[in-house]
Formats: structure tokens, C-alpha cells, sequence
């Protein structure tokens, strides 16, 4: 059984849980309740020549399997603020419990904290989790395609869509950046750690991102340690990146935020992107 495995199984059975409480129905009114999503896709790749630099997702994250506590984070709509006023273009929020302390509350109180789109991060495997994306303020979902079979990740991707939302389709292997863009992706999401193993390796995404168009938006998630990382993965072709332990862990998230977003804006850096 790899790590992934075992953190499914739990999801599972939280999921049952929280089925037996709230119906669909009552989901789908909530949701239906909610403002618009936002338009994360826009944010994260624009038209707009001059708007170009890569782009930084600023993550909620209290522990990890692999890394075991990070931070308390006591409130996270001020950690949520402090990423925004940084320059954050969306903010990623862990609402898996077990193994990495999150909430759908902490989704919610940062969703009332800020203006741009929050992701919701969790292991979906079924539409209840989209409809409670979507319930509870989310702009964008993840969707790992490692734990997913083709067939279930063509419906959530496109129930996603039709939720107004927008998908950051996880990969971690040639294989499943053909399964992505099978299943018409249009946000893909290399995961540098790998989630059977837990091991982080930065040229993964090196490796796949010329197997994604250019015409898709293209995120480095994890193993960005500071404004080098963001420098690499920029000439490398992401249009953005996904960073948690390395801004959760340091005493100014503000400044932290601020520093790889110059990082990626940086004229030298935009000049030498594919
Ligand atoms: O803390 P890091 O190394 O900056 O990583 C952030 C993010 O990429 C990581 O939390 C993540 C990427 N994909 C996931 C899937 C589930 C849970 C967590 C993740």
C-alpha cells in the first residue's frame, strides 16, 4: 500500500461521514448560494503581455505525511491576508484533516478573508467533494490524476468546469500528463514530490513540462525553497508555482510571498522563458 493508499482510504471514510450529515441536495443549494467563482485561469496565465511573470499560489498547509508538523496556523485568514498583500494570484488551502491538519472551515475563513480565487486542496474522488468545493466558497479544486481512473477524472474535471470552477489537474509522470490532457485539462499541475513515495525530486518538472502544450497553464507545485527555485522552474516554462512549507515555516509570509513573486517577474527571467 503506497502513502497515497493510505491517505485515499482515510478520505473515504471522512467523506462517508460527512455524506451521512449533509445531503447532495443540501449541497447543491448551498452552492447555488454562493457568488460566482472566480476565474483563477485568467489570473494565473494573462493576456496581457505586461502582467507575464510567474505567478505564485501561496498554500495553507499545518502539517504533511512527509514532513510531519510545519506550523499551527492559529488563523488562517490572516496568513491568507498576509499572502495576498504579498502578491499571492491564489491562495491553495489543505482541507484534508488526517494528515494535513486542514478544515472546510479554514477554506471558508479564508475565502471571507481575501479577493482572489482560493483553491481548495484535498483528494477528490467523487463529485460531492466538488459540489462542497463550490458550497464552501472554493474558486478552483484539485484533481490528482494518481488517484483517479481515466473515467472519473474526464467527469470531475468537466462537473468542475460546469460548477464555473477551474481544475489544477495533478501529475507526476509522462503517463499521466497524457491522461490530463486526455481528459482536456487546462491547468496541469506537476507535483515535484512524489505522492506514493513522498520524495521530492525539482527536475520532474523539467521533464514533463515540454509534454504539455503551451497553450495550457503549467504549475511547479512543491520543492520551492526560495526565489532560486521559482528563477528554475520559470526558464523551465511554468507559468506558476504552488508553495506551502517554505512560507508557512518562515516569520514574515508577507515579504516570503513577495520575494519569489519579484523572483518571477524579473526581466532576466522573462527573457529566457520558453
Ligand atoms: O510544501 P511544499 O513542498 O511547498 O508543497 C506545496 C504543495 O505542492 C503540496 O502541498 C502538494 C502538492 N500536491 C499535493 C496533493 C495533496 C496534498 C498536498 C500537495
Amino acid at each position: 500500500m503506497t502513502v497515497l493508499d493510505d491517505i485515499l482510504a482515510g478520505v473515504r471514510e471522512d467523506l462517508a461521514a460527512r455524506k451521512a450529515l449533509t445531503s447532495l441536495d443540501e449541497l447543491k443549494e448551498r452552492a447555488h448560494r454562493q457568488v460566482p467563482a472566480k476565474d483563477a485561469h485568467a489570473l494565473l496565465k494573462p493576456r496581457d503581455a505586461e502582467q507575464r511573470g510567474v505567478k505564485v499560489i501561496a498554500e495553507v498547509k499545518r502539517k504533511s505525511p512527509s514532513k510531519g508538523a510545519l506550523a499551527t496556523i492559529p488563523d488562517p485568514a490572516e496568513l491568507a491576508t498576509q499572502y495576498e498583500a504579498g502578491g499571492a494570484s491564489v491562495i491553495s488551502v489543505l482541507t484534508e484533516q488526517r494528515r494535513f491538519g486542514g478544515s472546510l472551515d479554514d477554506l471558508r475563513a479564508v475565502r471571507c478573508a481575501v479577493d482572489v480565487p482560493v483553491l481548495r486542496k484535498d483528494f477528490v474522488v467523487e463529485s460531492y467533494q466538488l459540489w462542497e468545493a463550490r458550497a464552501w466558497g472554493a474558486d478552483v479544486v484539485l484533481l490528482i490524476v494518481a488517484a483517479l481512473e481515466q473515467e472519473a477524472l474526464v467527469s470531475l474535471i468537466e462537473r468542475t468546469h460546469s460548477l464555473g470552477m477551474t481544475a489544477l489537474v495533478e501529475v507526476h509522470t509522462a503517463e499521466e500528463v497524457a491522461r490530463a490532457l486526455d481528459a482536456d485539462a487546462r491547468v496541469v499541475g506537476v507535483n515535484n514530490r512524489n505522492l506514493k513515495t513522498l520524495e521530492v525530486d525539482n527536475s520532474t518538472f523539467a521533464d514533463l513540462a515540454p509534454l504539455i502544450p503551451d497553450t495550457k497553464v503549467k504549475v511547479a507545485e512543491s520543492g520551492v525553497s526560495g526565489p532560486r527555485d521559482v528563477v528554475e522552474f520559470a526558464r523551465a516554462g511554468a507559468d506558476a508555482v504552488l508553495v506551502g512549507e517554505t512560507l508557512v515555516k518562515g516569520d514574515d509570509p508577507r515579504r516570503a510571498v513577495a520575494d519569489l513573486v519579484a523572483a518571477g517577474a524579473h526581466p532576466a527571467v522573462q527573457a529566457v522563458r520558453p
